[in-house]
């Protein structure tokens, strides 16, 4: 599948044993890269470093810390640190492998290294492959909060191998699935239909339809990207979930994944919808159906509003003290939301902790 992206349209593979690839994506003049990777995914790193020595590029192998651990600026540093030590120039590469946190972390020192080099992704988890690893959005959280400093920076190409789903953790490969159901609920309502047809199989790797639900996301959030790269409109559909999931995610630091968080975030923004007036309470029951179904969280716990509310007010999409959330009218109708009352933000929190 072919992206749109300023400065140069790029793949996305979607192919059972396409990690073996990278050497040949990194593309032509490329003396030097950087393979970074998890500590838990070190034998992958090591065979796609070898794999580029072998086609004469000088590689090297850097493990980094485990999940959010990864998306920090001390991490970055380091690795910029060892990108100078080796002379990286603009025509070397970084090549992410592991899931959306190292992605996101080699996205950003590649953008950010001689104010930009070229970066592969390699994604190795679910929600790497319809999600994090396309698009371009890189970036590393802050004490203050989740994914504040960052980029956009298109990768040169991502490759999806399937082969690498067979050893995710169940809770992770599940944790995918919210971001392919977020998917659903803004554009593509197949996926919904997919997922409630068979929602044990939904959550394996080897189920009968996880090639169209993975093909089916990735062409949600490529269509999307190729028009708006920036997220000056558009793309703020893809953030579908993301205002009261990010909030979760920090006022619990970084120890849930972000797929559960972002599914409790959507049936809050389904919540918020209702309150405001927009959405019916068929499609907000239908979120707590879809999502339940395949193991995803969907209530939180009372009594934290006032950091939750503290963490949503850092939001991206804030305009001034204005926030904005995406919401839905309907299915696959997404809309802004922009300054929900106290009541309506409120009556949302409640829904979700009932
Ligand atoms: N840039 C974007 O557009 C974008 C989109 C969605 C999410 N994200 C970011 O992605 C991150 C979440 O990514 P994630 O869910 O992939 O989490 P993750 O990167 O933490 O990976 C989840 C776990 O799986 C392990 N793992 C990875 N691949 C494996 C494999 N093949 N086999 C066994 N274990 C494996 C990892 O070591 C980790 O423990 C968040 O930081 C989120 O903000 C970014
Ligand atoms: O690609 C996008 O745009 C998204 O919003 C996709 C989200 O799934 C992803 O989690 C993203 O990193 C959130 O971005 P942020 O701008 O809210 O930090
Ligand atoms: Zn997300």
């Amino acid at each position: 599948m072919s992206v749109v992206s300023v400065g140069g349209d790029y793949d996305v593979v979607i192919e059972a044993g396409c990690s073996a690839r990278v050497a040949e994506v990194v593309g032509d003049g490329v003396q030097r890269a950087l393979v970074v990777h998890p500590d838990s995914m070190r034998s992958l790193g090591e065979r796609i470093t070898a794999s580029l020595r072998d086609s004469g590029i000088e590689a090297y192998a850097v493990g980094v810390p485990d999940a959010e651990d990864a998306k920090t600026a001390v991490v970055a540093a380091d690795l910029w640190s060892v990108l100078g030590r080796h002379g990286f120039t603009r025509t070397d590469v970084v090549v992410g492998v592991g899931g959306g946190t190292v992605t996101d972390l080699a996205g950003f020192v590649a953008a950010t290294w001689l104010r930009g080099v070229p970066v592969v992704q390699v994604p190795t988890t679910l929600l790497g492959m319809v999600d994090a690893a396309v698009g371009g959005k890189t970036g590393i959280n802050t004490a203050e909060g989740k994914n504040l400093v960052g980029s956009f920076h298109p990768p040169r190409a991502v490759l999806c191998d399937l082969d690498l789903l067979s050893t995710l953790p169940r809770e992770d490969y599940v944790a995918g699935l919210a971001e392919i159901i977020k998917a659903g609920f803004i554009v593509d309502p197949v996926i919904l239909d997919l997922v409630a047809e068979d929602p044990e199989a939904a959550g394996r790797p080897d189920g009968p339809h996880t090639l169209e639900l993975v093909e089916r996301a990735i062409r949600v959030k490529a269509d999307v990207v190729s028009q708006d790269l920036k997220e000056s409109s558009l793309r703020e559909i893809l953030n579908y979930g993301h205002t009261f999931g990010h909030a979760i995610e920090q006022v619990e630091q970084y120890r849930r994944r972000h797929g559960e968080a972002v599914a409790i975030g959507m049936v809050y923004a389904a919540e918020l919808a209702a309150a405001a007036g927009v959405l019916g309470r068929d499609v907000v029951d239908r979120h707590r159906e879809v999502l339940t179904s395949v193991g995803l969280p969907t209530s939180y716990e009372p009594g934290r509003w006032p950091e939750l509310e503290a963490a949503m007010r850092r939001d991206k999409k804030n305009r001034g003290s204005m926030l904005r959330f995406v919401v839905l009218e309907e299915v696959a109708q997404p809309v802004r939301l922009e300054g929900p009352t106290d009541d309506q933000l409120r009556t949302a929190y409640a829904a979700v902790c009932a």
